[in-house]
């Protein structure tokens, strides 16, 4: 069975085509790394999948009923919003309660189990302002338990955080791949994607590989990847170690 179908996808902005001929399957339960140069497309992938772009060529399929939790970029997350820890991970809730009902107790202490699982305990009446960031993407973590989803989507969720924190996040992605659920991140660092992740699609503005990972992170199809992004853009940084991810972000 398939989690998430790509049927020659087109996606981009305005019009503009910012990736092509995204061909292929997201396993059920399949844990899967995108990787790619800056700029390849990575993040449009995943707000393809997540719906929040429409294809503008091809179609992207999904089980139906399934559900989806999405972990946008920290960049895109807006901490001065006044809220406490505990509001922000009873979002998660959300699609099950509707967005205005009430937190009951249940709901309370759904959300404290999933801020002790992210080592937040006693964190509950923080304001987000006050984290720091691997505290915060702790949070976001417990967010997304709650969400319960089929389908996890993860934008660079490693990036500028302590290795601890690291550490921690990414036994609860294991935890999620055990679980059967299908998990689909955006990373850099090529390391961490051999040591976790059994499949990788890596990308320059299309698919160069989408394999099993020791196939896809070969010598060859990085330097191809390498090549294509340059090709597309002159300019386009690129860090094949995975250390570090440039002035990006
Ligand atoms: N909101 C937007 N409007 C217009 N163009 C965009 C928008 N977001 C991204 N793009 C363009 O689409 C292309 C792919 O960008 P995307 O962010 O998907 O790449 P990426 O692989 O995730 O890059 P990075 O590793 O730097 O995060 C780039 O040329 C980018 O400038």
């Amino acid at each position: 069975m398939s989690a998430i179908r790509l049927k020659d996808v087109t996606l981009g902005y305005e019009g503009h085509p910012a990736v092509h001929h995204l061909d292929g399957t997201f396993e059920d339960g399949s844990l899967t790394a995108i990787v790619g140069p800056n700029g390849s497309g990575k993040s449009t992938l995943l707000k393809g999948i997540v719906g929040m772009l429409q294809p503008l060529t091809g179609s992207i399929e999904r089980a139906p009923g399934a559900t989806i939790a999405y972990l946008p970029q920290s960049a895109d997350i807006d901490r001065t919003f006044p809220a406490t820890v505990a509001d922000l991970v009873a979002l998660g809730h959300w699609r099950r309660r509707g967005l205005f009902a009430a937190i009951t107790g249940a709901d309370y202490r759904e959300v404290e189990e999933a801020l002790a699982t992210v080592g937040l305990t006693g964190f509950e009446n923080r304001p987000l302002d006050t984290l720091s960031g691997g505290q915060l993407q702790r949070a976001l973590f417990a967010r997304v338990m709650l969400q319960d989803a089929d389908t996890i989507l993860l934008d660079e969720p490693f990036t500028a955080i302590d290795e601890k924190t690291v550490i921690d996040l990414i036994e609860l992605v294991r935890r999620w791949h055990a679980e059967d659920r299908t998990v689909i991140a955006v990373l850099h660092d090529a390391e961490m994607v051999k040591a976790v992740f059994p499949r990788t699609l890596l990308m320059a503005r299309e698919p160069v590989c989408w394999a099993d990972t020791d196939k896809a992170l070969k010598a060859e199809n990085l330097l191809k990847a390498r090549r294509m992004t340059e090709a597309w853009d002159e300019h386009a940084p690129w860090h094949e170690n995975g250390h570090g991810h440039g002035g990006g972000h």
